[in-house]
């Protein structure tokens, strides 16, 4: 972290950062923990060309969860660019281990999450998967949305990169028919949208927070979808969500299709690892 940026993050403090420690486990950005003489916080910084752009529908997203006032996010301190660099500076939250308590609190609070809707899917802004732009054009029927907001440009994408070719990709008609078919009655959710293991916290008092969100308005069965494709959640998380918004077996039989817009991202992010599962998802529906 450049001394420019350190010291235009203490001006926006409004105290001296005394120390700054590197942070692991991002993959797309560089994270770090800033100290003051009182109090700790949290910075992400990103050099890519649309990183600030990308720090600035985060933190819309992570405001978003915050009106709803149903589950915690880091309060937002700051963003912007200064000199290449993008930042994101942000609350500083001590994380534990959860326990079969945390993991309650946080099926419950999701819940809740997914209870606020709205008349449409999709949302107000665009804004990114990962690194990825992530379109939220509206549209009134949630199969559209599905195969037209999120599948259809990850599998562009792959095209383009030479990860899918041509007769691997199915036909966008194909994908909105039988996507028409499966995918009925569903009401418009507010999703973090990118739930993964690593996008959740739990303070040292319990407290459940998310973080690096992707929101928009979709169906809640995405983000339980995106709990099941890499695991981390406990069955307490499972049957405290459930208590609120049941899931049944057929549901649950379709993960995989909502799993196959993660995983195309997965593709076009860190290669052809992904192709095999990708693949095989894509067989089963199209
Ligand atoms: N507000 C916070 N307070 C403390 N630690 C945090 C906070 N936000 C994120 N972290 C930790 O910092 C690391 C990187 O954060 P984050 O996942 O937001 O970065 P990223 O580069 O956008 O990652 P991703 O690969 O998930 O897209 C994670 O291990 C996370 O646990």
């Amino acid at each position: 972290m450049t001394d420019i940026l350190i010291a235009h993050l203490s001006a926006l403090l409004g105290a001296p950062i005394k120390n700054v420690f590197p942070l692991s486990g991002g993959d797309i950005s560089q994270a770090y923990c800033l100290q003051t003489d009182t109090e700790r916080f949290f910075c992400k910084t990103n050099n890519a060309g649309n990183a600030a752009t990308m720090f600035a529908t985060e933190k819309t997203g992570l405001e978003t969860i915050r009106a709803t006032s149903t589950i915690k996010v880091p309060r937002v301190y700051g963003n912007g660019k200064i000199d290449a660099t993008g930042f994101l500076l942000l609350e500083f939250i001590e994380a534990q281990r959860p326990n079969h308590q945390d993991f309650e609190r946080l099926g419950d609070e999701l819940a809740q999450l997914h209870k606020v809707s709205a008349d449409y899917f999709g949302w107000e802004n665009d804004n990114f998967i990962g690194s990825l732009p992530q379109s939220n054009t509206k549209n009134t029927a949630w199969s559209n949305f599905f195969v037209k907001e999120r599948l259809w440009p990850q599998f562009i994408r792959a095209q383009e990169n030479r990860l899918l070719t041509h007769s691997e990709v199915p036909s966008l008609n194909a994908m909105l028919h039988i996507c028409a078919l499966l995918l009925q009655d569903i009401n418009p959710s507010l999703l973090h949208g990118d739930l993964w293991s690593g996008n959740y916290l739990i303070s040292s008092n319990g407290t459940p927070y998310l973080i690096d969100p992707a929101v928009y308005f979709g169906d809640a069965k995405v983000d339980m979808a995106m709990t099941r494709l890499f695991g981390g959640f406990s069955p307490e998380f499972y049957r405290a969500y459930e208590a609120h918004i049941p899931t049944n077996k057929w549901e649950q039989g379709y993960d995989d299709l909502y799993q196959l817009y993660y995983l195309l991202v997965h593709l076009n992010l860190f290669g052809r690892s992904y192709y095999p599962t990708v693949k095989k998802i894509v067989e089963r529906y199209f």
